[in-house]
């Protein structure tokens, strides 16, 4: 055990070991954010928030410029870092490590979804369901009258269910709205609900209200982001992700579909299956990682949208493992699959086939797509620490603003532990979890998603970690 340890040391000393943020009181430093020069203390875990755009993040600090000027030549970035006393410490001498501390804040649940596709006729149904969550509703309506909100009101049966109303958009407007309402929750109703449940408008990017729960100290104190759940109407999402923006203008359905953790392919009654399939294959496409579900009037288990773990690292191994293979129409994939298939449908089960080799064959080629797609890297083998430091480290700088999410669990080469990490965009999360067995063969698996993703370039700067 001694080895592991002076590994742990050792690697916490990196960029790519430092980054596991747990909710406590959160301590604040200023960093140079060097993997070199940055010690952490082994009490404490750390996470690492990379900023490329003029978030008015309050720990934001300036990076030192010649310390990385061999890492990144665009240097407009500025960083900041908080170290936090983990609420289940490693000690020196302790074996067996409990690398992620247990988390019991308050999960939220965001609810996405064009206009029209059904988000609130999903909360009815939330909130009718006999689950015995006592749940807090965050209802964000744009516009003058909140029409959602009386729909939402008057159904709502629960005495515990709180509806919460404001104006404007929640990704643009009114996120310092959602941080005062979510801060007044926890503040006077804590202890009486279990699930906080947002649902925002039709037009919304669900990245800024995902960023808000790691950016604000408040929130993220006592509430943890559960999961995006994305409703899709399955009549009208070819003509909105089809729509051409002006240059700069994102296209929200596209987004909404690849923050999500699970998608439900709404009003399939309106639609064929043929039309069906093909909305499923565009998903599949923009984001991999989802889980999808067809349904009518949004009437899904309930587990399906609460208590997801989306952006849990303990849940990173099943959100990578399954990736791409998880409809719940699998049998109609395989239908599909047997008379019109086509190179996306074998990209939904070819991930097994693929774990002994790096993706050369993936079926998915998104090389040089500038949409929004995903790519995901299979490979067995062990990664030199400092290689992968570098690589994952100037990917984040220089790429964070197009990588949406992503999430992965690598071998690294000295390192007992697999190392599991998640991110969305500027937000990193890293920890090591579970030793490696002894048979177990050591397979790295990351999942990217977003815009202007050049597979064959992630590819190739994975492997070139590879010992
Ligand atoms: N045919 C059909 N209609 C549905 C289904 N689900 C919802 N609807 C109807 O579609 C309309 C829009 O549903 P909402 O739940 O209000 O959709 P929303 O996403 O909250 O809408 P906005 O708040 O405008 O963004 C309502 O009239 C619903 O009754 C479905 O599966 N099939």
């Amino acid at each position: 055990m001694a080895s592991s340890i002076s590994m742990s040391l050792d690697i916490a000393t990196t960029f790519f070991q430092l980054s596991k943020r747990t909710p406590s009181s959160l301590s604040t430093f200023s960093t140079t954010f060097c993997p070199q020069i940055w010690k952490r203390n082994n009490k404490s875990t750390v996470s690492v928030l990379v900023n490329n755009n003029n978030n008015n993040n309050s720990r934001m600090v300036k990076i030192n410029k010649n310390t990385y000027a061999s890492l990144n030549k665009h240097f407009s970035c500025s960083f900041s870092a908080s170290a936090t006393t983990a609420s289940a410490p490693q000690t020196e001498d302790s074996d067996v490590l409990t690398k992620i501390p247990p988390d019991d804040r308050i999960p939220a649940t965001i609810i996405t979804g064009f206009l029209g596709s059904g988000k609130t006729t999903l909360l009815n149904h939330i909130l009718n369901e006999d689950h015995g969550k006592r749940i807090a509703v965050i209802e964000n309506e744009y516009g003058e009258v909140d029409i959602d909100g009386s729909l939402v009101a008057s159904k709502t049966t629960g005495a515990e269910d709180i509806v919460m109303l404001n104006n404007g958009c929640l990704c643009c407007t009114v996120r310092g709205d959602l941080v005062r309402m979510i801060g007044e929750l926890v503040s006077k109703k804590k202890g009486k609900f279990d699930h906080i449940v947002i649902e925002t408008t039709g037009l919304a990017n669900p990245a800024p209200i995902i960023q808000t729960f790691y950016a604000e100290d408040q929130i993220f104190n006592d509430v943890k982001l559960d999961g995006v759940v994305t409703l899709v109407d399955a009549k009208h999402v070819g003509f909105h992700l089809d729509e051409v923006k002006p240059k700069g203008v994102v296209n929200e359905a596209v987004e909404q579909i690849a923050y999500a953790d699970r998608i439900i392919i709404n009003k399939t009654d309106l639609v064929g299956e043929p039309n069906v399939a093909s909305v499923v294959q565009r998903i599949r496409g923009i984001n991999s990682m989802a889980q999808l579900k067809r349904t009518q009037y949004g009437k899904v288990d309930l587990e399906y949208v609460l208590g997801i773990g989306g952006f849990d690292l303990e849940r990173i191994e099943s959100a990578v493992d399954t990736e791409g293979s998880k409809d719940d129409h699998d049998h109609h994939h395989h239908h599909d699959h047997d008379h019109g298939h086509d190179h996306h449908h074998n990209h939904e089960h070819e991930h097994e086939h693929e774990h002994k080799h790096s993706h050369d064959h993936h079926a998915h080629d998104h090389t040089h797509d500038p949409g929004v797609s995903s790519v995901s890297i299979v490979c067995e083998g062990s990664l030199d620490l400092e290689k992968a430091n570098m690589w994952l480290g100037t990917l984040l700088m220089e790429r964070s603003e197009d990588i949406y999410r992503m999430k992965g669990l690598l071998s690294v080469d000295g390192m007992e532990e697999r190392f599991v990490f998640q991110g969305v965009h500027d937000i990193f999360q890293g920890s090591p979890d579970r030793l490696w067995q002894q048979e177990e063969p050591r397979i790295n698996k990351i999942v990217f998603i977003g815009k202007n993703l050049d597979r064959t370039e992630l590819e190739k700067g994975f492997k070139a970690c590879l010992m």
